[in-house]
């Protein structure tokens, strides 16, 4: 790009960092007031909101890079970076019943936290009560149990969900959960149209990474779409997906796999927004996305960069967004579980220090860092504290928020992102191509995306190139040219243990006890006939949300709710081995 071409993108980040500093950044904690956005270094001396190429120079492919604020947003959604609002504490959370769950909320955001996370444990996730036969041992174990509406109501006791963002993971039965966060709002007299928050909802990865699906991929998109169509046009504010790489990584991928699968699952939301006659601007920004901070700093920090990039240009010019918002891509973090060693678990604080400060200059909206402890178990509450403070040091003391991208235009971070993205697109072709060969000679899928990560799904090559990775990564540990401090190098420790968090059997018990009570106290008609009109619609594909709201209003529990979906739609089987 020639001078004036620089200059002139200069101009225009100028004149959306002036604007936003006069009337003041928008939107929930950690929103910057108008007034003196002024920073300086430790030593006291000032510095610019953003670095760009010196006055008058020339700089080859900068339309690639371009100003913070600016399409196609490799250096971030806003012309003020960090200063405007800082990213979003968001500390996963959740064990034991939602009682335990509501404390431990409680301190985290009393200590700072900006908005909250919910994990589920495994009966949940997988749409089972607690006292189903297959639940026994699992309830509240990695996660908070929730069977009815009534657990939502007391997770959030004191908790005004009007006010507080609330991410919630869970996607095979994500819906249903939904609707049981949405009584809860109800039954707090919150406004529903209001809410704000984000639901996990991806079932693609499920196939893909996690393994954690309930129903055939065909009807579960279909129960996705009731959603998206409900939120866009009844919650706004609130995200309906979180199209998630960090399960993927976590499995072993790379990270331009990593990356391509995520974001092509993305696109594959988008398609399905599409084939239902939505109209893109409208609920594309319902779309946010989860990657996994690795221990490979730049590669991270490039790999965020060309997200923003990949999504913002495949929005324009594929699918024809034309609103900034329907082509951010918005993105929320997790340190990596996997980096993390039970061997000298106190060096995992200094690991996800690394990660987080990868997530934070690859621009994250939303952070997430482990705990000292999780590869052993759930975290302590001092473990969880350590965590927060991690993201607290890094958002107070270092400076690293004052700058937008302050590794934009490095030559090495540049050429990392383009080859990420690179890789990236090589990765769409190939799925593109697995789409093509469910159509007869010549033809074109209708929606290509989405033919090809179906026709990936059922022939496993999402889960075969995933293992390939895995196992080339194990190769080169075991041969020590890959290196895990405590593991295969330094192993010698004089650190002790530590201090666990245990989640004892009366957790089972006492839920199941709750859950029972609960039971016996409600409306046994009114529960048939919110189940029976849920199924109803199930059958005749008319909207699922309406009714399963009636359903869950009548304290249908959550596994009743999915084992009449199950009987409907039947469980999904995985097909493929390798
Ligand atoms: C979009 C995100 C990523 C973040 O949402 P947040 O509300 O926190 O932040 P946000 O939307 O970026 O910002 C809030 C508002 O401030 C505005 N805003 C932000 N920065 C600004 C700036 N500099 N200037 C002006 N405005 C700004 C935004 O546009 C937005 O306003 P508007 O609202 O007006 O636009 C959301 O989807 C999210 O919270 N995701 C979290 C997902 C999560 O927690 N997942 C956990 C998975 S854990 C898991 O899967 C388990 C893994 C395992 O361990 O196994």
């Amino acid at each position: 790009m020639d001078a004036e071409g620089i200059e002139a993108g200069r101009r225009r980040w100028q004149a959306r960092y002036d604007a936003a500093r006069e009337r003041g950044a928008a939107g929930g904690p950690g929103a910057k007031p108008p007034g003196d956005w002024t920073r300086t270094t430790l030593s006291g001396d000032p510095l610019e909101p953003v670095y760009g190429p010196a006055p008058g120079d020339t700089v080859r492919g900068f339309e690639r890079i371009g100003w913070p604020g600016e399409f196609p947003y490799t250096r971030g959604l806003y012309a003020t970076g960090y200063r405007g609002r800082s990213w979003t504490i968001r500390q996963f959370a959740g064990f034991g019943t939602a009682e335990q769950t509501n404390e431990r909320y409680k301190m985290i955001l009393g200590a700072g936290g900006g908005g909250l996370s919910v994990a589920f444990d495994m009966p949940t996730l997988m749409g089972r009560d607690s006292d189903d036969p297959r639940s026994l041992g699992e309830v509240g174990h990695c996660g908070v149990a929730i069977d009815s509406a009534a657990d939502m109501e007391v997770l959030f006791k004191d908790i005004p969900l009007g006010d507080v963002t609330t991410s919630m993971t869970i996607s095979g039965p994500a819906v249903p959960v939904f609707c049981m966060y949405l009584v809860a709002a109800e039954r707090q007299g919150a406004d529903v149209s209001r809410l704000n928050g984000t639901l996990q909802t991806d079932i693609f990865k499920e196939y893909i990474a996690q393994k954690e699906w309930l129903f055939p991929p065909e009807p579960h998109l279909k129960l996705i779409g009731d959603l998206m169509e409900h939120c866009s046009r009844d919650i706004p504010a609130y995200k309906p997906l979180s199209v998630s790489g960090y399960h993927i990584r976590e499995a072993g991928a790379t990270a331009a796999q990593e990356l391509a699968y995520t974001l092509a699952d993305g696109f594959g939301y988008v398609e399905l927004g599409l084939s239902r006659g939505l109209d893109v601007d409208t609920f594309a920004p319902g779309l946010s996305f989860f990657f996994d901070a690795h221990i490979d700093f730049f590669e991270e920090i490039a790999k965020f960069r060309a997200a923003r990039r990949i999504w913002a240009r495949w929005m324009r010019d594929v699918y024809g967004a034309t609103t900034e918002k329907a082509q951010w891509l918005r993105f929320h973090t997790q340190t990596a579980g996997v980096s993390l060693t039970a061997q000298q678990p106190y060096n995992n604080v200094v690991r996800t220090a690394v990660e987080a400060l990868a997530a934070v200059l690859g621009g994250t909206n939303s952070l997430h860092t482990n705990a000292l402890d999780e590869t052993l178990a759930l975290p302590s509450e001092q473990a969880a504290e350590i965590a927060l403070r991690t993201q607290q040091v890094l958002m107070e003391e270092t400076g690293v928020a004052h700058v937008a991208d302050p590794l934009g235009g490095s030559w090495y971070v540049e050429a990392l992102t383009d080859r990420i993205e690179a890789d990236a697109e090589k990765i769409f072709e190939q799925i593109k191509e697995r789409g093509r060969r469910t159509v007869p000679d010549g033809r074109q899928p209708a929606w290509p995306i989405t033919a090809g990560i179906l026709r990936g799904i059922e022939d496993g090559w999402f889960t075969g190139e995933i293992a390939e990775s895995a196992f080339r990564y194990q190769r080169a540990l075991e041969k020590g040219d890959k290196k895990v401090v405590g593991v295969n190098c330094h192993q010698g420790s004089v650190t002790g243990d530590l201090e666990i968090l245990r989640v004892g059997h009366e957790v089972e018990r006492e839920q199941v006890r709750a859950l029972g009570a609960r039971k016996a106290g409600r409306d046994e008609a009114r529960v048939a006939e919110g189940l029976g009109g849920m199924v109803a619609a199930a059958r005749d594909g008319s909207d699922m949300i309406g009714p399963m709201l009636e359903a869950v209003r009548a304290e249908a529990t959550l596994g009743e709710i999915c084992d009449a979906l199950r009987g409907e739609w039947g469980v999904y089987t995985e097909l493929a081995g390798f």
